[in-house]
C-alpha cells in the first residue's frame, strides 16, 4: 500500500536539483484531494478538498495542467514561478510535525546599477490545537508549542520575515461576543507571545510579525487587534492596530475593539520596508494604497476567515492589491473548524449555532508582476517560504506607471468633496428620464 504523505510535494522538490525553468507545480501524489471531491452544490461537512491547485493537478491531464497552471499562476518575470529547495532539515521537521511545506522563489530582470534584493518571506497558518473548552492557558500554550515548531522550521529555511495568523495565539472566538475571551488579550510590548517571539528573532536574526489581541494598559485597558513587529534583533520595532473592523456574519469584532488608530505605518527592517494590513482590511483598496505610498514593498494581511463568507475572494484581493500597488503580498489565513462551548447568533437570521465554520488555510504570496504562488493547504497547518527580489517592485512600477498615472490630485479633491455633509453624487441623468417622453415614441 502507497504510504500516506500530507506534505508532497516541495519536500521532494528540495530533495533533487530543480533546473531554471521547473514549473513551480510538479505535484504527484494528493491523496487527500481525491478523497475530498464533492459534488457542486455540496457543502463539504470535513472542509472539503485540500487545495484547487492540488485538485486540477489531480483530475487534469499533465499537459493540460502545466497550462492551466501558467494561466492560474502567471509568469514571473517572463517564467513559470520557480520552486525554491530547501534544506533537508526543513523537509524531515514538516513530516515530523505534519505540516504543509511549500517553497517558491520570484526573481526580477537584472539590473546594471543594483544589486538583487532578495528576502525570503515565510508565512505559517494554523489550527487551535486544544478545544475551546479546555483552560485558556492550557489552550495558549498548546498553541505557541506548536507554532514554535513551525517557527523553528522556518528560522531553518533561513527565512527573513516571518508573519503569523491573525489573533494567533487564541481560538478566534469574536463570534461568541462573550467577554470571557478577552483574557487571552496581552500587551504588546512586554506580553508573554512577544517575549516567546523575541526569543526566536534572536535566534534566527528574524523578523517577525505577530497578530494578536492588544491590551493597552496605558490607556485604561482598552482593547486592539494588533500586529506587533519584532526586529531581526529581538527588539520591536513598533506595532499597528487594525483599521477596518467586520460586522459581516458571525465577525462579531466590533464588540471587543475599535477601529485602529496608528495610521499606515511602514516598518523599515534589515530586510525590507514592510507594512500589515490586517484581514478585513483587504477589502478595503484604499488601505492598501496608503501602505504602498508609505513606502512598503510587502504588505503582510493576517487573517481569519471562513469558506461560506469569502472563499471566492480569497485569491483575488491580496493578489489585486500586489498587482495595484506595485509591490508584494503575504495572505496569510487561520486553518481549521472552531467550535465553542455555548452558541451563539449574529442577528442574520440563522438558528444558534457553536461553530464559525470552516477556516480554509490556502495562504500564499502575491508578486507585483500579477504572478502568485500555489496556495498552502486548505486543511491542515503550513509554513510556506518565499523568496523575493524586492527589485521587482521598482521594475513594475517603471513599466506601468501605475503610481505616475494615478491622479492623486483629482482624487483628493474627490473625497474632499465627498466626505462634506453637503455632498451631492456627480451623476448627470439623461433629460428624456424626467420629461414625460415615453421611450417608444422617439
Ligand atoms: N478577521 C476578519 O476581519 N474577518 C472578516 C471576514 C473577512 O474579511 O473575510
Amino acid at each position: 500500500m502507497k504510504k500516506k504523505r500530507t506534505t508532497p510535494f516541495l519536500k521532494r522538490a528540495a530533495d533533487r536539483e530543480l533546473s531554471g525553468d521547473e514549473q513551480a507545480c510538479d505535484v504527484e501524489d494528493l491523496e487527500r484531494v481525491g478523497g475530498g471531491v464533492v459534488a457542486l452544490g455540496d457543502v463539504p461537512q470535513d472542509g472539503g478538498s485540500d487545495s484547487l491547485y492540488r485538485l486540477l493537478k489531480h483530475h487534469l491531464p499533465p499537459g493540460v495542467f502545466k497550462e492551466a497552471s501558467r494561466m492560474i499562476l502567471g509568469l514571473n518575470n517572463g517564467s513559470v514561478v520557480g520552486m525554491l529547495p530547501l534544506p533537508p532539515a526543513v523537509m524531515a521537521m514538516s513530516t515530523a510535525a505534519d505540516f504543509d511545506l511549500q517553497a517558491y522563489r520570484f526573481t526580477a530582470a537584472e539590473e546594471e546599477l543594483r544589486a538583487p534584493r532578495i528576502v525570503r518571506i515565510g508565512v505559517i497558518q494554523n489550527a487551535i490545537v486544544l478545544p475551546t473548552d479546555a483552560p485558556f492557558a492550557d489552550q495558549k500554550r498548546a498553541i505557541m508549542k506548536r507554532v514554535g515548531d513551525l517557527i523553528e522550521a522556518a528560522g531553518t529555511a533561513g527565512v527573513n520575515i516571518l508573519c503569523l495568523q491573525e489573533a494567533w495565539t487564541m481560538p478566534f472566538a469574536f463570534c461568541t461576543r462573550e467577554k470571557t475571551w478577552c483574557e487571552f488579550a496581552e500587551s504588546a510590548e512586554e506580553g508573554t507571545s512577544t517575549k516567546f517571539l523575541q526569543m526566536f528573532a534572536c535566534k534566527f536574526k528574524m523578523v517577525i510579525i505577530s497578530p494578536i489581541l492588544e491590551r493597552d494598559e496605558v490607556h485604561g485597558g482598552t482593547l486592539w487587534n494588533t500586529a506587533v513587529v519584532i526586529g531581526n534583533n529581538g527588539n520591536v520595532i513598533g506595532k499597528h492596530r487594525k483599521n477596518h473592523i467586520p460586522r459581516v456574519g458571525d465577525f462579531n469584532e466590533s464588540t471587543y475593539y475599535m477601529e485602529g488608530n496608528t495610521g499606515h505605518p511602514v516598518f523599515e527592517t534589515a530586510y525590507g520596508k514592510i507594512a500589515v494590513n490586517i484581514c478585513y482590511g483587504r477589502h478595503h483598496t484604499l488601505n492598501w494604497q496608503a501602505f504602498g505610498m508609505n513606502g512598503a514593498e510587502i504588505v503582510f494581511n493576517p487573517s481569519a476567515t471562513v469558506g461560506d463568507l469569502s472563499e471566492p475572494m480569497w485569491p483575488i484581493e491580496a493578489r489585486n492589491a500586489a498587482i495595484a500597488n506595485s509591490y508584494f503580498v503575504a495572505a496569510i489565513n487561520r486553518v481549521g473548524t472552531e467550535v465553542f462551548p455555548r452558541a451563539f447568533t449574529s442577528g442574520d437570521g440563522k438558528p444558534a449555532h457553536k461553530g464559525f465554520g470552516h477556516f480554509y488555510g490556502s495562504s500564499y504570496v502575491a508578486a507585483p508582476d500579477s504572478s502568485c504562488t500555489p496556495s498552502l493547504s486548505r486543511l491542515q497547518d503550513g509554513l510556506m517560504v518565499v523568496d523575493a527580489d524586492l527589485n521587482l517592485c521598482q521594475q513594475v512600477r517603471d513599466k506601468w506607471g501605475l503610481r505616475m498615472t494615478a491622479r492623486y490630485d483629482l482624487y483628493a479633491n474627490f473625497f474632499n468633496e465627498y466626505t462634506k455633509h453637503a455632498f451631492k453624487p456627480q451623476v448627470i441623468s439623461d433629460p428624456l428620464l424626467h420629461s414625460g417622453l415615453e421611450a417608444h415614441s422617439l
